[in-house]
């Protein structure tokens, strides 16, 4: 069966469908997740189940490259590739083994295979072979995503991508839209993102955080007052509904509204009117609402704390933004953007970061997501004294075992490949020198002798307190 597909909200996107790479997988959910991945690239993708059929369709249509399963029901992936190089030797084709298949990938790279990727198949892996392929070659790439506005959101993740593909998308339409995420994840900086890619950019944005506020003081915030509404009310004030104009309102931690509130808010979006508070004259609102919460509101609904129908009201677009950690990619990108700012807002020397630093931060965990980023890179640099932030500057936490054992991508990601890089280098820069390289790595000499033991890299007996050479 021979399947073809695009994704439409990044055609609209990105208007661009020319290069079509054959995917050859038996494995429907693979094959969907594969294609998503590459349409998601500005690629458009043909789907065959079978080497045979993949033979067929390019019988009729070149594509640009083949990305092959080895393990097909007929005629395997190195069988198609030999096929394919016999006929169209200028056509790349990537071929996707089983973890521990080693043998038949290199078997694959002698038979002509551009390259190998083992399953399970790591995104960002594909997507650079992929592209790398086709550079090689000299086809011209799709643009990336990274070419669209940026609102000041920096990473290079597929979660990144998407977020900024959506606010491109959805910007302009009027809908409510309902940010979910983390706490620190982002979310007012996409709200912002949103109003500043609308028609309403020339218009106010204004937030409001909903969170542990009385009834009567958030409905005064929002909707505002008439004199004498309340003891205190000296005189009659608008609210942010009515301040924002044609702008935006952020509602933040909308989960933590009040139940009345909950349906004074509901009625209004739902007639476009309300009234001040202590007033009876009913107003008109030309807002655009962007709700955000970091509780799950389906849960809230399901507990009887947030109304159901104000629930749907809000989350017409739903839009994710996923924690930090599995976003790792955008981890670095951050770390050097955040670097920049707050020596430039400090008015001091750029510093740098070690590379087994940033191996660790981008190990760790980031329960307070990007936030919590930007607090201990800014306490970092403050706390710098030689230019370059070292492991041993990192808090603590960011230094435990923890850090390894939740590292994610089943391995697409690998700690001890990066440290073993980070202590060779150290000891190729101090000349194997090891209390210099210990310097350089921002760790006791003693830690980097069990640091090389537990890589492999030092298998005699060793004084650690005496001789300096390997
Ligand atoms: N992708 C990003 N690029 C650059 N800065 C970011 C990014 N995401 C978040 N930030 C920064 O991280 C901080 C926290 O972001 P923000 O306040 O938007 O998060 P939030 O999800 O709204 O948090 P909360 O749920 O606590 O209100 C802000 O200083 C913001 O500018």
């Amino acid at each position: 069966m021979i399947h073809t597909s695009s994704f439409q909200g990044i055609e609209k996107t990105i208007g661009m469908r020319s290069q079509k790479i054959l995917l050859v997988e038996d494995e429907k959910n693979l094959r969907s997740v594969l294609a998503a991945i590459l349409e998601a690239e500005g690629f458009s993708t043909t789907q065959t189940e079978s080497a045979e059929d993949a033979l067929a369709v390019m019988a009729g249509e070149l594509p640009v490259l083949v990305l092959t399963d080895q393990r097909l029901p007929g005629m395997s992936g190195t069988e198609l590739l030999a096929r394919i190089k016999e006929r169209w030797p200028r056509i790349p084709v990537l071929i996707a083994t089983a973890y521990g298949e080693i043998e038949q990938a290199v078997q694959a790279i002698k038979a002509g295979a551009e390259h190998y990727l083992t399953k399970p198949v790591d995104e960002g892996e594909l997507v650079a072979i992929i592209r790398q392929a086709l550079s090689c070659r000299g086809h011209t790439i799709p643009p990336r995503s990274q070419d669209l506005p940026r609102h000041g959101i920096i990473g290079e993740s597929l979660g990144t991508l998407e977020i900024l593909e959506m606010i491109n998308l959805v910007a302009p339409a009027p809908s409510n839209v309902l940010i979910t995420g983390e706490s620190g994840t982002g979310k007012e900086l996409v709200a912002r993102g949103l109003h500043v890619a609308s028609p309403r950019a020339h218009a106010p944005f204004l937030a409001f955080n909903c969170g542990a506020i009385p009834l009567d003081l958030v409905e005064s915030e929002i909707f505002g007052h008439e004199k004498g509404a309340f003891t205190g009310a000296v005189r009659s004030q608008a609210g942010k509904l009515e301040m924002a104009g044609s702008g935006t309102l952020f509602l933040d931690e909308v989960g933590d509204m009040p139940l009345a509130m909950q349906v004074k808010l509901l009625r209004t979006l739902q007639e476009r009117e309300y009234t001040r508070l202590g007033g009876n004259q009913p107003l008109r609102f030309a807002a655009r609402i962007i709700a955000a919460t970091h509780v799950d509101l389906a849960k809230a609904v399901e507990a009887g704390s947030f109304r159901e129908d104000l629930y749907y009201r809000l989350n017409v677009i739903p839009l994710h933004i996923p924690p930090l950690r599995e976003r790792r990619e955008d981890i670095a990108p951050l770390v050097r953007h955040f670097l920049r700012r707050v020596c430039t807002e400090l008015g001091r020397p750029e510093v740098d970061i070690a590379t087994a630093a940033l191996a660790a931060m981008e190990a760790y965990s980031w329960p307070g997501n990007i936030r919590q980023l930007e607090n201990i890179v800014e306490r970092l640099v403050v706390l710098n004294r030689g230019g370059t932030i070292l492991a041993a500057d990192l808090p603590n936490e960011m230094r435990t075992t923890e850090t390894e054992r939740i590292l994610p991508f089943g391995g697409a990601y690998d700690l001890h490949a990066v440290e073993r890089e980070a202590v060779l280098s150290a000891l190729n820069k101090a000349q194997s020198n090891k209390s210099q390289a210990a310097l350089l790595l921002g760790i006791s000499r003693k830690q980097l002798h069990t640091r090389m033991k537990n890589l492999g890299l030092v298998v005699d007996r060793e004084d650690v307190s005496g001789g300096e050479k390997l």
